[in-house]
Protein backbone atom coordinates (compact mmCIF):
# COMPACT_ATOMS: atom_id res chain seq x y z
CA UNK A 1 0.00 0.00 0.00
CA UNK A 2 1.35 3.53 -0.63
CA UNK A 3 2.35 6.14 1.73
CA UNK A 4 0.93 9.25 3.22
CA UNK A 5 3.08 12.38 2.54
CA UNK A 6 2.05 15.10 4.51
CA UNK A 7 4.30 18.24 3.30
CA UNK A 8 5.54 21.73 4.54
CA UNK A 9 1.28 22.68 5.32
CA UNK A 10 0.80 25.83 6.65
CA UNK A 11 -2.75 26.63 7.79
CA UNK A 12 -3.99 29.86 9.49
CA UNK A 13 -7.52 30.65 11.40
CA UNK A 14 -8.06 34.88 10.86
CA UNK A 15 -4.83 35.63 13.14
CA UNK A 16 -4.06 32.25 14.32
CA UNK A 17 -1.66 30.48 12.78
CA UNK A 18 -2.30 27.06 13.45
CA UNK A 19 0.15 25.05 11.26
CA UNK A 20 3.80 26.40 10.06
CA UNK A 21 5.73 24.05 7.52
CA UNK A 22 4.20 20.81 9.42
CA UNK A 23 5.97 17.26 7.18
CA UNK A 24 6.02 13.94 8.20
CA UNK A 25 5.19 11.18 6.67
CA UNK A 26 3.65 7.72 7.49
CA UNK A 27 4.67 4.25 5.63
CA UNK A 28 2.79 1.64 4.62
CA UNK A 29 1.98 -0.87 7.66
CA UNK A 30 3.47 1.49 10.23
CA UNK A 31 1.73 3.13 13.01
CA UNK A 32 2.43 6.98 13.52
CA UNK A 33 1.75 8.76 16.72
CA UNK A 34 0.83 12.52 16.79
CA UNK A 35 1.08 14.35 19.62
CA UNK A 36 1.18 17.68 21.37
CA UNK A 37 -0.41 19.98 23.40
CA UNK A 38 -4.02 21.21 23.31
CA UNK A 39 -4.33 23.81 20.08
CA UNK A 40 -0.71 22.52 19.28
CA UNK A 41 -2.61 21.45 15.32
CA UNK A 42 -3.15 18.26 15.15
CA UNK A 43 -6.83 18.37 14.16
CA UNK A 44 -6.18 20.89 11.80
CA UNK A 45 -3.73 18.97 10.12
CA UNK A 46 -5.57 15.78 10.20
CA UNK A 47 -9.06 17.41 8.66
CA UNK A 48 -6.62 18.90 5.89
CA UNK A 49 -5.42 15.29 5.35
CA UNK A 50 -9.26 14.21 4.88
CA UNK A 51 -10.20 17.43 2.72
CA UNK A 52 -12.40 18.98 5.18
CA UNK A 53 -10.17 21.73 5.44
CA UNK A 54 -8.37 23.50 2.94
CA UNK A 55 -4.40 24.28 3.69
CA UNK A 56 -2.96 27.91 2.75
CA UNK A 57 0.31 26.31 1.79
CA UNK A 58 1.49 22.79 0.94
CA UNK A 59 0.33 19.92 -0.04
CA UNK A 60 -1.18 16.02 1.08
CA UNK A 61 0.69 13.46 -1.28
CA UNK A 62 -0.54 9.84 -1.51
CA UNK A 63 1.46 7.19 -3.28
CA UNK A 64 3.29 10.73 -4.43
CA UNK A 65 0.01 12.37 -6.01
CA UNK A 66 -1.94 15.16 -4.08
CA UNK A 67 -5.37 13.58 -2.14
CA UNK A 68 -8.08 13.74 -4.50
CA UNK A 69 -11.92 12.79 -3.53
CA UNK A 70 -11.29 9.47 -4.95
CA UNK A 71 -8.42 8.71 -2.68
CA UNK A 72 -10.33 10.75 0.35
CA UNK A 73 -12.95 7.72 -0.04
CA UNK A 74 -10.26 5.27 0.59
CA UNK A 75 -9.40 6.74 4.15
CA UNK A 76 -10.70 5.36 7.31
CA UNK A 77 -11.16 8.79 9.62
CA UNK A 78 -12.53 8.90 13.07
CA UNK A 79 -13.47 12.85 13.44
CA UNK A 80 -12.22 14.44 17.40
CA UNK A 81 -15.97 15.71 17.33
CA UNK A 82 -17.60 12.31 16.32
CA UNK A 83 -20.01 11.92 14.31
CA UNK A 84 -22.75 9.46 14.53
CA UNK A 85 -26.36 10.14 14.04
CA UNK A 86 -27.57 9.91 18.00
CA UNK A 87 -31.61 8.51 16.78
CA UNK A 88 -30.05 5.93 14.16
CA UNK A 89 -29.74 2.34 15.09
CA UNK A 90 -26.34 1.29 15.63
CA UNK A 91 -26.71 -1.43 12.82
CA UNK A 92 -28.52 0.36 10.09
CA UNK A 93 -25.99 3.49 11.10
CA UNK A 94 -23.17 1.35 10.48
CA UNK A 95 -24.53 0.14 7.42
CA UNK A 96 -25.79 3.07 6.12
CA UNK A 97 -22.23 4.48 6.18
CA UNK A 98 -20.75 1.30 4.53
CA UNK A 99 -22.66 1.91 1.50
CA UNK A 100 -21.78 5.69 1.50
CA UNK A 101 -18.39 4.09 0.93
CA UNK A 102 -19.66 1.94 -2.48
CA UNK A 103 -20.23 -1.02 -0.80
CA UNK A 104 -22.89 -3.45 -2.33
CA UNK A 105 -26.13 -3.88 0.49
CA UNK A 106 -24.96 -7.67 1.41
CA UNK A 107 -20.99 -6.63 1.79
CA UNK A 108 -22.15 -3.57 3.76
CA UNK A 109 -24.64 -5.85 6.03
CA UNK A 110 -21.72 -8.56 6.62
CA UNK A 111 -18.67 -5.54 7.27
CA UNK A 112 -21.32 -4.50 9.93
CA UNK A 113 -21.78 -7.79 11.76
CA UNK A 114 -17.69 -8.22 11.37
CA UNK A 115 -16.85 -5.12 12.80
CA UNK A 116 -19.57 -4.87 15.58
CA UNK A 117 -18.74 -8.56 16.94
CA UNK A 118 -14.52 -7.47 16.69
CA UNK A 119 -15.00 -4.77 18.75
CA UNK A 120 -17.81 -6.27 21.19
CA UNK A 121 -21.11 -4.23 20.61
CA UNK A 122 -22.80 -6.71 18.51
CA UNK A 123 -25.60 -6.76 21.14
CA UNK A 124 -25.91 -3.00 20.37
CA UNK A 125 -27.06 -3.35 16.79
CA UNK A 126 -30.54 -2.92 17.40
CA UNK A 127 -29.87 0.53 20.06
CA UNK A 128 -30.00 3.78 18.83
CA UNK A 129 -26.63 5.41 19.19
CA UNK A 130 -27.61 7.67 22.08
CA UNK A 131 -28.42 4.56 24.05
CA UNK A 132 -24.73 3.93 24.50
CA UNK A 133 -22.14 5.13 26.88
CA UNK A 134 -19.36 7.31 25.35
CA UNK A 135 -16.84 4.58 25.50
CA UNK A 136 -19.14 1.82 23.17
CA UNK A 137 -20.09 4.86 21.40
CA UNK A 138 -16.40 5.48 20.55
CA UNK A 139 -16.35 1.70 19.42
CA UNK A 140 -19.09 2.52 16.95
CA UNK A 141 -16.92 5.01 15.65
CA UNK A 142 -14.13 2.81 15.22
CA UNK A 143 -15.97 0.70 13.11
CA UNK A 144 -17.81 3.30 11.17
CA UNK A 145 -13.96 4.25 10.10
CA UNK A 146 -13.35 0.63 8.80
CA UNK A 147 -16.36 -0.93 7.79
CA UNK A 148 -14.80 -0.23 3.88
CA UNK A 149 -11.57 -1.58 4.17
CA UNK A 150 -9.98 1.29 4.22
CA UNK A 151 -6.27 2.04 2.91
CA UNK A 152 -5.60 4.53 5.10
CA UNK A 153 -6.43 5.26 8.92
CA UNK A 154 -6.68 8.80 10.19
CA UNK A 155 -8.27 8.76 14.09
CA UNK A 156 -8.62 11.89 15.85
CA UNK A 157 -7.97 10.98 19.94
CA UNK A 158 -9.42 7.34 18.65
CA UNK A 159 -8.28 6.27 22.99
CA UNK A 160 -10.07 8.85 25.03
CA UNK A 161 -12.13 7.88 27.41
CA UNK A 162 -12.19 4.18 26.89
CA UNK A 163 -11.83 1.56 29.16
CA UNK A 164 -8.98 -0.45 29.37
CA UNK A 165 -10.63 -3.24 27.49
CA UNK A 166 -12.01 -1.08 25.53
CA UNK A 167 -8.20 0.55 25.24
CA UNK A 168 -6.90 -3.45 24.34
CA UNK A 169 -9.49 -3.93 21.63
CA UNK A 170 -8.63 -0.61 20.12
CA UNK A 171 -4.64 -1.31 20.17
CA UNK A 172 -5.62 -4.66 18.80
CA UNK A 173 -7.03 -3.75 15.85
CA UNK A 174 -4.97 -0.68 14.79
CA UNK A 175 -2.01 -3.18 15.20
CA UNK A 176 -4.10 -5.64 13.02
CA UNK A 177 -4.92 -2.70 10.21
CA UNK A 178 -1.09 -1.87 10.35
CA UNK A 179 -0.26 -5.43 9.69
CA UNK A 180 -2.37 -5.35 6.32
CA UNK A 181 -0.34 -2.66 5.48
CA UNK A 182 -2.69 0.18 6.18
CA UNK A 183 -0.35 3.67 7.24
CA UNK A 184 -2.40 4.21 10.50
CA UNK A 185 -2.34 8.13 12.21
CA UNK A 186 -3.71 8.61 15.28
CA UNK A 187 -3.41 11.30 17.94
CA UNK A 188 -3.47 11.02 21.30
CA UNK A 189 -2.52 12.52 25.39
CA UNK A 190 -1.83 9.30 26.45
CA UNK A 191 1.66 9.10 25.97
CA UNK A 192 2.14 5.30 27.26
CA UNK A 193 -0.43 4.26 24.93
CA UNK A 194 1.91 6.05 22.01
CA UNK A 195 4.62 4.61 23.21
CA UNK A 196 3.65 1.13 23.04
CA UNK A 197 1.61 1.15 20.09
CA UNK A 198 4.20 3.15 17.56
CA UNK A 199 6.70 2.43 15.46
CA UNK A 200 7.01 6.45 15.13
CA UNK A 201 5.57 9.87 16.73
CA UNK A 202 5.67 12.76 15.76
CA UNK A 203 5.76 15.97 18.53
CA UNK A 204 3.92 19.36 17.49
CA UNK A 205 4.29 22.23 18.99
CA UNK A 206 2.34 25.48 18.11
CA UNK A 207 1.96 24.04 14.67
CA UNK A 208 5.19 23.45 14.46
CA UNK A 209 6.87 19.93 13.96
CA UNK A 210 9.35 19.64 16.79
CA UNK A 211 10.15 16.32 16.82
CA UNK A 212 9.88 13.37 14.10
CA UNK A 213 11.22 9.67 14.63
CA UNK A 214 10.68 6.12 15.90
CA UNK A 215 11.61 6.59 20.21
CA UNK A 216 15.47 5.30 19.56
CA UNK A 217 16.05 7.99 17.45
CA UNK A 218 13.96 10.68 19.40
CA UNK A 219 16.43 9.63 22.64
CA UNK A 220 19.30 9.90 20.65
CA UNK A 221 19.03 13.58 20.18
CA UNK A 222 18.62 13.83 23.69
CA UNK A 223 21.88 13.83 25.46
CA UNK A 224 22.67 10.50 27.56
CA UNK A 225 21.48 10.29 31.28
CA UNK A 226 23.03 7.30 33.62
CA UNK A 227 21.65 5.74 36.83
CA UNK A 228 24.02 5.55 39.51
CA UNK A 229 23.03 4.18 42.56
CA UNK A 230 25.65 4.47 45.39
CA UNK A 231 26.93 7.59 46.32
CA UNK A 232 25.35 8.79 49.34
CA UNK A 233 25.12 12.67 48.80
CA UNK A 234 25.23 15.36 46.13
CA UNK A 235 29.10 16.46 46.09
CA UNK A 236 30.36 13.14 45.06
CA UNK A 237 29.58 14.69 40.98
CA UNK A 238 31.23 18.35 41.64
CA UNK A 239 34.48 18.47 39.54
CA UNK A 240 33.09 16.17 37.06
CA UNK A 241 33.28 17.76 33.71
CA UNK A 242 30.40 17.92 30.78
CA UNK A 243 28.45 15.86 33.61
CA UNK A 244 25.54 17.46 35.69
CA UNK A 245 22.77 15.89 38.32
CA UNK A 246 19.33 15.78 36.59
CA UNK A 247 17.04 14.03 39.54
CA UNK A 248 18.28 12.22 42.85
CA UNK A 249 16.13 9.95 45.06
CA UNK A 250 17.90 8.91 48.49
CA UNK A 251 21.28 6.87 46.81
CA UNK A 252 19.87 6.94 43.33
CA UNK A 253 21.26 9.92 41.01
CA UNK A 254 20.36 10.39 37.49
CA UNK A 255 23.20 12.24 35.74
CA UNK A 256 23.10 13.84 32.08
CA UNK A 257 26.83 13.59 30.09
CA UNK A 258 27.48 15.90 26.99
CA UNK A 259 28.20 13.09 25.12
CA UNK A 260 28.75 9.11 24.50
CA UNK A 261 31.91 8.43 26.99
CA UNK A 262 31.96 11.28 29.51
CA UNK A 263 30.04 8.48 31.86
CA UNK A 264 33.24 7.18 32.64
CA UNK A 265 34.20 10.14 34.42
CA UNK A 266 31.35 9.61 36.17
CA UNK A 267 31.27 5.89 37.49
CA UNK A 268 34.79 6.90 38.45
CA UNK A 269 33.96 9.65 40.75
CA UNK A 270 30.70 7.52 42.00
CA UNK A 271 33.39 4.85 43.06
CA UNK A 272 36.07 7.19 44.79
CA UNK A 273 33.25 7.79 47.02
CA UNK A 274 32.09 4.38 47.99
CA UNK A 275 30.23 1.54 46.44
CA UNK A 276 28.50 1.69 43.60
CA UNK A 277 25.33 -0.37 42.91
CA UNK A 278 23.98 -0.08 40.00
CA UNK A 279 25.89 1.99 36.85
CA UNK A 280 23.28 2.07 33.60
CA UNK A 281 22.16 4.00 30.82
CA UNK A 282 18.84 5.61 31.42
CA UNK A 283 16.21 4.65 28.61
CA UNK A 284 13.61 8.26 28.76
CA UNK A 285 10.27 7.18 28.33
CA UNK A 286 8.36 8.92 25.57
CA UNK A 287 6.38 11.39 28.51
CA UNK A 288 10.12 12.22 29.44
CA UNK A 289 10.96 13.17 25.76
CA UNK A 290 8.07 14.81 25.26
CA UNK A 291 8.59 17.22 28.45
CA UNK A 292 11.86 17.83 27.07
CA UNK A 293 11.24 18.85 23.72
CA UNK A 294 8.30 20.93 24.68
CA UNK A 295 9.95 22.69 27.20
CA UNK A 296 13.06 23.27 25.26
CA UNK A 297 10.91 24.90 22.52
CA UNK A 298 9.39 27.14 25.39
CA UNK A 299 12.17 28.68 26.63
CA UNK A 300 13.68 28.86 23.19
CA UNK A 301 10.33 30.93 21.43
CA UNK A 302 8.82 31.63 24.50
CA UNK A 303 5.95 30.24 23.49
CA UNK A 304 2.93 29.36 25.01
CA UNK A 305 0.04 28.04 24.28
CA UNK A 306 -2.67 29.83 22.29
N1 LIG B 1 -12.41 26.77 13.44
C1 LIG B 1 -11.43 27.44 14.07
N2 LIG B 1 -11.44 28.79 14.14
C2 LIG B 1 -10.47 29.48 14.76
N3 LIG B 1 -9.39 28.90 15.34
C3 LIG B 1 -9.32 27.55 15.31
C4 LIG B 1 -10.33 26.75 14.67
N4 LIG B 1 -10.00 25.44 14.79
C5 LIG B 1 -8.82 25.42 15.47
N5 LIG B 1 -8.43 26.69 15.78
C6 LIG B 1 -7.16 27.07 16.49
O1 LIG B 1 -6.09 26.45 15.79
C7 LIG B 1 -5.11 25.94 16.71
C8 LIG B 1 -4.92 24.47 16.48
O2 LIG B 1 -6.09 23.77 16.89
P1 LIG B 1 -6.29 22.20 16.72
O3 LIG B 1 -7.71 21.88 17.05
O4 LIG B 1 -5.78 21.77 15.40
O5 LIG B 1 -5.32 21.62 17.87
P2 LIG B 1 -5.20 20.15 18.49
O6 LIG B 1 -3.74 19.84 18.55
O7 LIG B 1 -6.05 19.18 17.76
O8 LIG B 1 -5.75 20.37 19.98
P3 LIG B 1 -6.45 19.32 21.04
O9 LIG B 1 -5.37 18.41 21.56
O10 LIG B 1 -6.96 20.24 22.10
O11 LIG B 1 -7.54 18.59 20.30
C9 LIG B 1 -5.62 26.34 18.09
O12 LIG B 1 -5.02 27.55 18.45
C10 LIG B 1 -7.12 26.50 17.89
O13 LIG B 1 -7.64 27.41 18.83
Amino acid sequence: MPRLDVDSLSKSYGTVQALTDTTFSVDPGEVFGFVGSNGSGKTTTMRIILGVLTADGGEVRWDGQPVDPAVRRRIGYMPEERGLYPKMKVGDQLTYLARLYGLSSADAKDAMTRWTERLGVAERTGDEVQKLSLGNQQRVQLAAALTHSPDLLVLDEPFSGLDPVAVEVMSEVLNEESARGAPVLFSSHQLDLVERLCDRVGIIKNGRMVAVGTLDELRRTDKPQWIVDGPPDDGWLSGVERARLVSREDTRSVVEVDAEGDEQAVLEAALRVGHVREFSPSRPSLADLYRHVVSTEDSEDEGGDR
